[in-house]
């Protein structure tokens, strides 16, 4: 997909990877719709982003992605303003255990509602005109983790819709593509959750686990996984694929070729 006037959505976007991927967007000329339920910090980016790209290229809306009143609303508000959504990432997650109903409503259920609103608005079998949806998971999609296991399901929730909305989008001709990114640990204010019992509860115990994994294999930047995120949007024939991101193998993709059932 050329980014140049394209419009992308991105969910929780004020701060962390999601930053970076509307400042990615905006460095390829596309136009950026960020949403967050932290009107502060959205401000905050889209004041800068004004600065650095000039006027008019980033918008910023204050939603909660868990209520389907003001996710719709967004939706129907993007469209009527711009005219259109090429891109919609899926970004917006909590890591809480305490909260772990929360944690399934952020990371999976929202998600979810959003791509079936962009697949409506995109697909071209119903007169729309394609676009790219990229769903933001994790490495936990893979591995099991003491310290998080709802947190863990939701990621793993995320790449079986991911693959599975993307075969129907195959089979049944949206002209969408849908791919999943699936980053290991990245310099990003959700890290800290490790360190308190509000939100790994039950499991806080596990808490220097993981931290020892996190020091054994390190920790990589958001710009890394941006570029991640831009190759999926940009090549525009990958469609239903897992992108992996870990400080040793950088971008790679997992391989589902053989199916475990035969
Ligand atoms: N940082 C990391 O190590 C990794 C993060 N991820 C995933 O990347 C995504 C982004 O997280 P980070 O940037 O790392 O964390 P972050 O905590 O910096 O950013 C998350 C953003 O989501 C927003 N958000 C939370 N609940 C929301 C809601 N109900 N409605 C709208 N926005 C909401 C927050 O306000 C925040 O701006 C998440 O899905 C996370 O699970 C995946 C792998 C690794
Ligand atoms: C935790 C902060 C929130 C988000 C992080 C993010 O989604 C990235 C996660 C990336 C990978 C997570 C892997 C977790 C794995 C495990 O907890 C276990 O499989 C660890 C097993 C062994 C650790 C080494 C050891 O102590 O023997």
């Amino acid at each position: 997909m050329i980014l140049k006037n394209k419009f992308g959505l991105i969910t929780g976007a004020s701060q962390g990877l999601g930053k970076a991927f509307a400042e990615a967007l905006l460095k390829k000329d596309a136009k950026v719709v960020m949403m967050d339920i932290n009107k502060s910090e959205g401000e905050a980016t889209k004041a800068e982003f004004d600065k650095k790209y000039g006027p008019g290229r980033a918008s910023f809306i204050s939603c909660d992605v868990t209520n389907q009143i003001q996710l719709k609303d967004t939706f129907n508000k993007v469209v009527q303003e711009f005219g259109r959504i090429d891109i919609l990432c899926n970004n917006a997650g909590i890591n809480n255990e305490n909260m772990w109903e929360k944690t399934i409503a952020v990371n999976l259920v929202a998600l979810i509602q959003a791509s079936y609103l962009a697949v409506q608005h995109m697909r071209h079998d119903h007169g729309g005109q394609g676009g790219n949806i990229v769903n933001v998971a994790s490495m936990s999609s893979f591995l099991p983790a003491a310290h998080a296991p709802v947190y863990t399901a939701s990621k793993h929730g995320v790449v079986g819709f991911t693959r599975s909305l993307a075969e129907a989008s195959r089979l049944g001709n949206y002209g969408i593509c849908i791919n999943a990114l699936c980053p290991s640990f990245v310099n990003t204010s959700i890290l800290d959750t490790i360190n308190h019992k509000e939100n790994l509860g039950n499991f806080y115990q596990f808490k220097d686990r993981v931290k020892n994994l996190i020091n054994v294999i390190g920790v990589l930047e958001t710009s890394e996984i941006a570029t991640g995120f831009l190759q999926l949007v940009e090549d525009g024939k990958l469609n239903g694929v897992v992108m992996k991101i870990t400080p040793s193998k950088r971008i790679h993709f997992e391989d589902y070729q053989n199916n475990p059932c035969f």
